[in-house]
């Protein structure tokens, strides 16, 4: 998978070159190129925004750079990529979209700042690209590098080889399968005691089925307390009489 970025803070995305997408490039699995949006300006001041048609506060990003950055970005690679606009406004970022992002060969991150980027630019490339304008969350930030970091980290992990155990995915959140939308239960190790506390005794009993049972069990009651709604959406065909007693 290639991955580009386009951003006035290319520094914002050094974590990009750490941990798990770090030893993914290493390993040449991601290919992941950060790009100065100012490259693409050409006054002194290297101009991105300007004030806001209609008035009201703020400033906005300069559709001439962008186009100029995407333009080049696009013409550089083969193929169309799926473009990724982090917006406050924007669809959520779920696992299922994570997933069908990991699937896509190329994906080209527009993350903004200010008000975000003038209209236009959407509408240009959405005439000719796939463009989704998403969102990380229900609350604001000021810019779109710290969705980027979210949203590529969500997607890296998800590809063949990135995680170190193939299996660590497949039981995720939100992922199909028998947990599927129920939250993370709780997790332990080593040392089997830690200031007076203890292990649950069936983690330490060696029956697989009970130990499924108990963690499915534990994921449910954090569901529930956590994130009913999560519960409200399934299927109740999902749950058996155990978990509806709970
Ligand atoms: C209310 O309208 C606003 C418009 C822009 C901004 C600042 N800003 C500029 C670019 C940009 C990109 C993403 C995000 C963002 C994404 C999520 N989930 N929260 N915040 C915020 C962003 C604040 C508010």
């Amino acid at each position: 998978m290639r991955l580009d970025v386009v951003t006035i803070f290319p520094e914002y995305l050094e974590p990009l070159n750490v941990s798990l997408v770090g030893k993914a490039r290493a390993r040449g699995q991601l290919d992941v190129r950060i790009h100065d949006l100012r490259q693409w300006t050409h006054d002194k001041h290297h101009t991105v925004d300007d004030t806001p048609y209609g008035g009201g506060p703020g400033m906005v990003m300069k559709p001439e750079p962008w186009g100029e950055a995407l333009d080049a970005v696009l013409a550089s690679g083969e193929g169309a990529p799926v473009i990724v606009v982090p917006t406050p406004s924007g669809v959520p970022f779920t696992q299922q979209l994570a997933v069908e992002l990991s699937t896509k060969p190329w994906l080209v991150f527009t993350p903004a700042r200010y008000e975000g980027i003038d209209r236009r630019v959407i509408e240009e490339y959405g005439d000719r690209v796939d463009v989704r304008e998403v969102s990380i969350g229900d609350y604001v930030l000021a810019g779109g590098e710290a969705p980027v970091l979210v949203m590529v980290e969500a997607v890296a992990r998800l590809l063949p080889g990135v995680l170190g155990n193939a299996a660590s995915h497949q039981d995720d959140s939100f992922a199909p399968g028998p947990m599927a939308d129920l939250l993370e239960g709780p997790v332990y190790t080593k040392p089997p005691e830690w200031r007076d506390r203890t292990i649950p005794e069936v983690l330490l009993s060696g029956h697989h089925g009970k130990i499924a049972r108990w963690r499915r069990d534990q994921a449910f009651r954090r569901t529930v307390r956590n994130r009913p709604d999560l519960i409200e959406r399934a299927d109740p065909a999902a749950f058996d009489k155990h978990d509806r007693a709970i």
